[in-house]
């Protein structure tokens, strides 16, 4: 978890691509971020929104069009070449296809960076066997990364990231490649690098529950501009932007819509309310209590609850039999406690 100081800081930052047919892109329009030393901090967004735009700013992979980054207080874009490659050595990166040197194996891959670092061999046999016990890879030392499964290449590339003790962590769609339980695996083992070994992670993903998984804080990234951002449980209990609420409902299927909805309606005939459920309302008991005194009865008909960012937040959507008026103060009485929407006839 973050001590509250910045580690990797946007300010203001904007970055063009000039096309071969002479038009300016634009791919990051304006952007303003702050990284928590020691946070795990995701960015989300649709393909083309400028996420690898911005991590190949981190580590100073493109120049900025204007604006500044800055990683440990310094300011990337005015350090030489020489200067920049000394703090890329300092991040360490992880890639959606794993990018492993194919004619080496396990070990001779997590070794590479040490090698061009300059340690001695006695040196980075001690490191890579340390970090090959840490991603837990160790009986694979001497295979090549043809003969691993995708989870088994991405725990060597994490390994081979974190050679050289950066303190912060790159993790570009790094399980975009990998199954869920894969995924799963993956996400648990950069969970412990952060919590572990202290390193800071930037995580770039197009799917909501990698963010639900390990972020703290995630900032959502449409057509270059962050739109919203903020710890996790905050940003998708109430998002605020269209593009953040199409996420949300990956994972929140809180709400029935379209077909669902029609399934639903053919069955049940009262009228239907979204409630939001989590851990800061309590729905149950106002239920419990309402119902009776106005004499409704209930269906549980649709809804889900989630984890979401250490925090339980999803809906539940009810059918409500009853007079109209009983109906009526029953849903005045929920809205005291919680966010209830009508479902539309
Ligand atoms: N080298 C480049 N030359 C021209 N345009 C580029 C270049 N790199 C990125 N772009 C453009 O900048 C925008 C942002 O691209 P970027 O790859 O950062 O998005 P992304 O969110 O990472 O997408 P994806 O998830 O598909 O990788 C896109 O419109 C893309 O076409």
């Amino acid at each position: 978890m973050s001590d509250g100081s910045a580690l990797i800081e946007f300010r203001d930052v904007r970055k063009t691509f000039r096309t071969g047919n002479g038009r300016d892109v634009v791919a990051l329009d304006g952007v303003d971020l702050s990284v928590g030393e020691g946070e795990v901090f995701a960015i989300i967004g649709y393909s083309g929104a400028g996420k690898s735009t911005l991590v190949r700013l981190i580590n100073a992979l493109e120049p900025v069009t204007s604006g500044s980054v800055f990683v440990d207080g310094v300011d990337l874009t005015t350090l030489s070449e020489r200067k920049l490659r000394r703090v890329r050595l300092g991040i360490g990166m992880v890639f959606q296809q794993f990018n492993l040197l194919r004619s080496r194996t396990v070990f001779g891959n997590v070794a590479y960076p040490l090698k061009i670092a300059g340690w001695d061999k006695a040196a980075r046999e001690r490191r890579v066997t340390e970090l090959l016990n840490f991603v837990g890879i160790t009986d694979k030392a001497w295979h090549y990364p043809t003969q691993l499964s995708g989870g088994q290449q991405q725990r060597v590339g994490i390994a081979r990231a974190l050679a050289t003790n950066p303190k912060i962590l790159l993790a570009d769609e790094s399980t975009s490649a990998l199954d869920p339980d894969t995924t799963g695996e993956v996400l648990r083992l950069l969970k412990r690098v952060n919590s572990e070994l202290g390193v800071t992670i930037v995580v770039i993903t197009h799917e909501m529950e990698v963010v639900r998984e390990i972020a703290d804080r995630v900032a959502v990234l449409d057509a270059g501009k962050v739109v919203e951002h903020g710890p996790v449980a905050e940003v998708f209990t109430n998002p605020k932007q269209d593009t953040t609420r199409r996420f949300v409902e990956t994972v929140l299927r809180d709400q029935p819509s379209g077909d669902n909805l029609a399934r639903i309606r053919s069955r049940h005939s009262g009228r239907l309310v979204t409630t939001r459920v989590g851990d800061d309302r309590a729905i149950g008991s106002v239920l419990s209590g309402a119902l009776g005194k106005h004499g409704v009865r209930f269906e549980i008909v649709y809804g889900g609850i989630s984890e979401l960012g250490g925090r339980s937040v999803g809906g539940l959507t009810l059918e409500l039999i009853g007079e109209e008026a009983a109906v009526d103060a029953l849903i005045a009485e929920l809205r005291e406690a919680t966010e209830v929407e009508e479902l539309p006839v």
